[in-house]
């Protein structure tokens, strides 16, 4: 059994609350491609859990499978979270994100488009992030929201975390396809006042006001 200890942990340097990491890009590209195939067999197994109707027995007997599996991969573990890494050429991964994580089967993921005027994101929600029947729970909505617009503020070259976050659901967002917006409205020093809202075939669903800011001392890039 291959362990990840050493290429994801042992060289990886602290700098800023993320780290660098020397693992080489074709190496994280192939790396993240696998976990991805994984996460999307955890979420369609969320799915299917919540939404089977086969007998007890049969679900108690899935569940000890599944145990058996769970220990497979508890064999090697990084000790706490995935963390941000990067490395030298500035490829980023953040794979236990709850909204983007390619390992993480609880995100849908969102797949963040960056634009000049923005970012956009199109997503489709499944039984797993109902909340009233039928709709996108609204924490749901909002943690959503509060990534593609915390990237926006970021734009690939500064971080800038959640200060203020204003949510006005106009409407109930249904389960199905869904399109994300965000775009940075204007910049006053360290904060970036965004914008953003996730509509369905029918229109604005809800709409987001929030305030980004880039936390002291933390560096900015050029744009790439
Ligand atoms: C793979 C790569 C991915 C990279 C891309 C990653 C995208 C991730 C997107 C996800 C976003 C998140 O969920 S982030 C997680 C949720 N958010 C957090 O946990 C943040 C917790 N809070 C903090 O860390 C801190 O309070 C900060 C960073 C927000 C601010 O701290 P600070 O830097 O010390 O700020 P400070 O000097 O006091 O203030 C600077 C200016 O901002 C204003 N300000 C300060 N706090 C706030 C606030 N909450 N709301 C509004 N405005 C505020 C001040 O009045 C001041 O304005 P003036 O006097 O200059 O006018």
């Amino acid at each position: 059994m291959t362990s990840r200890r050493s290429s994801l942990d042992a060289s990886a340097a602290h700098a800023g609350g993320f780290f660098l990491d020397d693992t080489p890009t074709e190496e994280v590209d192939r790396r993240e491609a696998v976990l991805e195939s994984l996460a999307g067999t955890v979420r369609d197994l969320v799915d299917a859990a919540i939404r089977t109707t086969v007998e007890d027995e049969e679900v108690l007997r899935v569940r000890d499978d599944l145990a058996a599996l769970v220990a497979r991969l508890r064999a090697s573990q990084l000790p706490g979270p995935a963390g941000v890494r990067f490395n030298a050429d500035r490829r980023s991964w953040n794979w236990g994100n709850a909204v983007v994580g390619a390992a993480n089967g609880i995100a849908p993921p969102l797949r963040v488009v960056h634009g000049p005027d923005g970012c956009h994101a199109d997503v489709r929600l499944g039984a797993a992030y109902e909340g009233p029947p039928g709709l996108v729970h609204g924490g749901v909505s909002a943690m959503l929201l509060d990534h593609i617009m915390g990237e926006t503020a970021s734009g690939r070259r500064r971080t800038a975390f959640t200060g203020t976050l204003t949510m006005r659901y106009r409407r109930g967002t249904p389960l199905g396809p869904l399109r994300l917006e965000a775009r940075v409205v204007r910049e006053e020093g360290r904060k970036i006042f965004v914008d953003g809202s996730i509509s369905d075939a029918g229109g604005v669903t809800v709409e987001a006001e929030g305030i980004f800011i880039q936390p002291a001392g933390t560096p900015e890039f050029p744009r790439t």
